[in-house]
């Protein structure tokens, strides 16, 4: 399974160009496509599960243009929107069961199987008859996932599933992604959570105001930020000076003033020392140095 993702755009009624010729590769294993809001991501998610079409450009599944296979590609997908809903009035089991009976499945002891494994895969079992509607947010999430993995899809695109979720939910819902990741699939996860991208992917873009600016592994991104953070020591009137030249991305009180960690093209004039950054502090340096001069460039 591949995706290839040629000089696609989208141009919005209101003339908003919300993606901009985006090219990319995607290869089994779990692929981050990191961005803020309003980057672009759920535009180009829909595109790929084929519920928008684009002004511009191609997506290849396994070679076949999308738009004159959107059917056969279609049964290659689970999706998880970022606005997942569902029926209130269903017991957990029985939503899973309707969307599998949705999704083809007709033997209604298959559907009942598929189901278990479902519930089970997701941890979920345990609360089967519970409403749906009466679920916490990470088992609605869960769920939504659970939805997404009905006929063993070769391709799982799930946008923004951690947004709101507690940091042991998140981890879990991870574990869940980084689970089926051993197998033979492609999963397309979008996010603006730089922590979604550390701990999962091995391949990831960082997409903003609808351009890609990074594409590679996350540790190749990171390395790109190597020589740009750095740590010192600042007293109270100067924690002001530096915030306001840099971005800090941690700050630690001490009885002198603070201990700051920051990203900088150069630390000018700031006796700094190097510090080895990590995936929050690359995308920082991306967003604050490497997007800007891409765009001053053009
Ligand atoms: N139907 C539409 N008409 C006009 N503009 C739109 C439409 N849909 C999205 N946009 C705009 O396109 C941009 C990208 O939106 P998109 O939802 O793809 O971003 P995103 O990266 O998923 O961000 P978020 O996480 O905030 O949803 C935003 O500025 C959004 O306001």
């Amino acid at each position: 399974m591949n995706i290839e993702i040629k000089d696609l755009s989208q141009v919005y009624k209101n003339d908003f160009r919300a993606l901009n010729r985006v090219n990319l590769e995607i290869n089994p294993g779990m692929f981050g496509l990191l961005g803020p809001n309003g980057a672009g991501k759920s535009t180009l998610m829909r595109i790929l599960v084929t519920l928008q079409k684009p002004t511009h450009g191609e997506v290849f599944v396994n070679g076949m243009p999308l738009s004159k296979n959107r059917k056969e590609v279609r049964s290659y997908l689970g999706y998880l929107p970022q606005d997942f809903r569902f029926f209130a009035k269903l017991r957990t089991w029985e939503f899973l069961d309707y969307a599998a009976s949705l999704a083809g499945i007709k033997s209604k002891k298959q559907r009942l199987s598929a189901v278990d494994d479902l519930l089970e895969q997701v941890g979920l079992f345990d609360v089967r008859n519970r409403f749906a509607n009466k679920l916490s947010g990470g088992m609605k999430r869960r769920l939504g996932i659970a939805q997404a993995l009905i006929g063993d899809p070769k391709i799982i695109i799930v946008d923004e599933p951690t947004t709101g979720l507690d940091p042991e939910e998140r981890i879990r819902f991870r574990n869940i992604l980084s689970n089926l990741s051993q197998k033979e699939v492609i999963i397309i996860l979008s996010t603006h959570i730089v922590g979604d991208i550390s701990s999962t992917c091995s391949q990831m873009a960082l997409l903003n105001s609808g351009e890609v600016h990074f594409t590679g592994s996350p540790e190749q991104f990171i390395k790109q930020s190597e020589g740009h953070v750095f740590k010192t020591s600042v007293t109270f009137d100067e924690m002001k000076r530096i915030s306001e030249t840099f971005p800090v991305i941690t700050s630690i009180p001490d009885p002198a003033g603070y201990e700051v960690e920051f990203v900088a093209d150069k630390p000018n004039g700031w006796k700094a020392s190097e510090v080895q950054p990590n995936l929050e502090h690359a995308y920082v340096y991306f967003m604050e140095y490497l997007t800007k001069s891409k765009i001053e460039l053009e």
